[in-house]
């Protein structure tokens, strides 16, 4: 993907600090930045996922909702794809706004984190779940962490983005800013819903190896493969309940940056587009995030995890019940503040697991953002 002329570079970058809300997005497979900008107002807070029903515009839901990590919904006053259009459109609307752009809007400023305490809480916090998993209250948990580091004085968010969209061309790539979540890049390779019409799609994704230089390893162990299953189980039984028709294809290996995962499709027929926000409140969060039983095991990671999820884990993308949606889970992310960038990873634990692998795999995923940087 091409660079955009200064002017515009600068505009956005800019917009990552201040009051507007704006998603810059590209899709797999394509080359083409899409902008979604809202002009006025703040953005529309949601109370659920369910809440998105009939709704269209670029969605962010966090993990577990809180008032500080509320879910939102960008509305489309400006919708332009291409960085022509997208010039003219952010041109047109500097134009329009007389507004001093500043780091206050950006600047929750978070402490960088210490390396070795990150490890040893990684280990205790992972003793607490793996015990769980032991006495059989759990078939399957996710653990995650994040990672607080400084960012280079010259930081660009755009160039970030950039790159992002040219090393993983497999990923839906994001560059999202409201003043309820701040900004957040990330590199996605899992989708939670997408289609249109009728036909729809979603994956279970799950299972983790790193590639062995530009060659994908296929052969799963028997953890990661239970871990994809009971995904795809759950996946099966909740789109069963909504769609018809439904098409299976997988598991095989699917690569994603530097790493490769199991992943299954899941093709289905919708009779209307009315309940989209019911479905995605239904799959969210799978256990390819959370764990299983899902309810139990969510309330477990909230409890035991040590820290807020915020909107890593969560839903991030385009919703048009009238056109075509495309939500992902917002995995392989980072929260940018003015000085700062919070990585996010995690991994599906079970009572096989082991913990220096378990942390390995979730440096491997923070990869996929501190490559970029
Ligand atoms: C939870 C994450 O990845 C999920 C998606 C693919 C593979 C996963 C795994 O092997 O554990 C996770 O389920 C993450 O990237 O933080």
């Amino acid at each position: 993907m091409n660079l955009p002329g200064t002017t515009i570079h600068k505009l956005i970058d800019n917009l990552t600090r201040s009051p507007f809300s704006f998603a810059l997005y590209r899709l797999p497979w394509t080359d083409e930045p899409i902008l979604v900008l809202q002009e006025e107002e703040d953005v529309e807070v949601l109370n659920s996922p369910a809440a998105l029903n009939g709704k269209r515009g670029f969605v962010m839901t966090p993990f577990h909702q809180t008032e500080e990590y509320p879910a939102v919904l960008i509305r489309p006053d400006k919708v332009a794809h291409e960085w022509e259009n997208i010039s003219q459109s952010l041109e047109a609307f500097a134009s329009s706004i007389s507004f001093e752009f500043s780091s206050s809007f950006n600047s929750k400023e978070k402490r960088s984190t210490n390396a070795q305490e990150a490890k040893e809480k990684y280990e205790q916090v992972f003793s607490r779940f793996i015990s769980s998993l032991e006495d059989n209250t759990f078939k399957k948990l996710v653990l995650s962490r994040n990672y607080t580091q400084a960012l280079e004085g010259d930081f660009s968010p755009l160039t970030a983005f950039i790159r992002a969209c040219n090393n993983y061309p497999r990923m839906m790539i994001s560059l999202c800013h409201t003043p309820q979540t701040g900004t957040w890049i990330g590199s996605t390779p899992e989708i939670i819903l997408s289609g249109q019409d009728t036909e729809w799609h979603t994956v279970a994704l799950a299972g983790t190896m790193p590639m062995q230089g530009e060659i994908m390893p296929t052969e799963w162990s028997e953890k990661n493969q239970n871990e994809q299953a009971f995904v795809s189980e759950y996946i099966r039984q909740t789109v069963k309940r909504f769609g018809n028709k439904l098409k299976e294809k997988g598991p095989y290996t699917a690569r994603a940056g530097q790493l490769v995962h199991l992943k299954t499709d899941f093709h289905f027929e919708l009779k209307d587009t009315a309940h989209l926000g019911d479905i995605v409140q239904e799959l969210h969060p799978t256990p390819a995030v959370c764990g299983l039983p899902k309810e139990e095991a969510y309330h477990f990671i909230l409890n035991n995890e040590g820290y807020n999820r915020a909107y890593y884990t969560g839903i991030i993308g385009w919703l048009d019940p009238q056109g075509e949606t495309t939500l992902y889970v917002n995995l392989r992310c980072m929260n940018i503040t003015d000085k700062t960038a919070t990585f996010y990873a995690g991994g599906g634990i079970l009572p096989s697991s082991t913990v220096e692998t378990e942390w390995e795999e979730t440096q491997q995923k923070m990869n996929t953002m501190r490559n970029i940087l």
